[in-house]
């Protein structure tokens, strides 16, 4: 398979990008590349595996999730989303993760997406994972816009061809894992950007 680095749309990253640094001004963006440059060594499989799946109409699945749909394909946000569906009878097509919240759980699904930044590049593992990242593509990376999880599965299901997509378990008035300024800022920037896609394709919210 060609291996080549990938940006879906420069300009909307651009916007992400000034938005979260407008935002969490506290986050290490200025090693942001650092840590492209290191998915970029580590990568050898493209995204573009991703496009075997049919994307028309997927489901794609937050850590607080309730409701199990159907969908053309699974998404899971988080190893910890993995391992919760896998409890509920339901293997995850897609594991999207920057390796922060039960890892171990990407395993659980056939392909995993992992996110590169400036707060996690030495956490995350080499291994035959599509790596994300925030910068500038490079290597064998890709950037699909987005910022955290949840909304950049979003991101990455619209550019793949969702036609239309559900989201199960967006509840960012109810924080998991922690609750802090931090991670009310990241759900809040995460919500805007869901919304963004939602005012392109149809977005349901259960
Ligand atoms: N109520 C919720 N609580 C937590 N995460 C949620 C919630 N709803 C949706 N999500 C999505 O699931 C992802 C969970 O990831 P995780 O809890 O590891 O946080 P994070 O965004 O990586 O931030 P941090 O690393 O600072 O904890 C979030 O990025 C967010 O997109
Ligand atoms: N530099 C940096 N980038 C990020 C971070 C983070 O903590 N630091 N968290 C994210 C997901 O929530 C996405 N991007």
């Amino acid at each position: 398979m060609s291996c080549k680095s990938t940006i879906f749309d420069p300009l909307e990253w651009a916007y992400v990008y000034v938005l979260a640094k407008k935002t969490l001004p506290e986050l290490s963006f200025h090693r942001d590349w650092d840590a492209a440059e290191l998915a970029g060594k580590y990568a050898h499989i493209s995204y573009e595996v991703l496009k075997d799946l049919d994307w028309c109409c997927p489901v794609i699945y937050m850590p607080p999730f309730e409701q199990v749909v159907n969908g053309s394909v699974v998404v899971a946000v988080e190893g910890y989303t993995a391992k919760k569906l896998y409890r509920r009878g339901v293997r995850a097509d897609v594991v999207v993760t920057d390796w922060d919240f039960e890892p171990e759980g990407t395993a659980l699904g056939r392909i995993a997406v992992v996110h590169a930044h400036g707060d996690n590049y030495w956490r995350i593992p080499k291994g035959d994972y599509v790596y994300s990242v925030q910068t500038w593509p490079t290597g064998c990376t890709v950037n699909f816009s987005g910022f955290t999880d949840g909304d950049r599965a979003v991101y990455m299901a619209y550019y793949l061809g969702a036609r239309e997509l559900t989201i199960s378990g967006f509840y960012p008035h109810i924080p998991l894992k922690r609750s802090d300024e931090i991670k009310r800022k990241k759900l809040a920037v995460a919500k805007h950007l869901i919304n963004r896609v939602a005012a392109r394709i149809p977005v349901n919210l259960i």
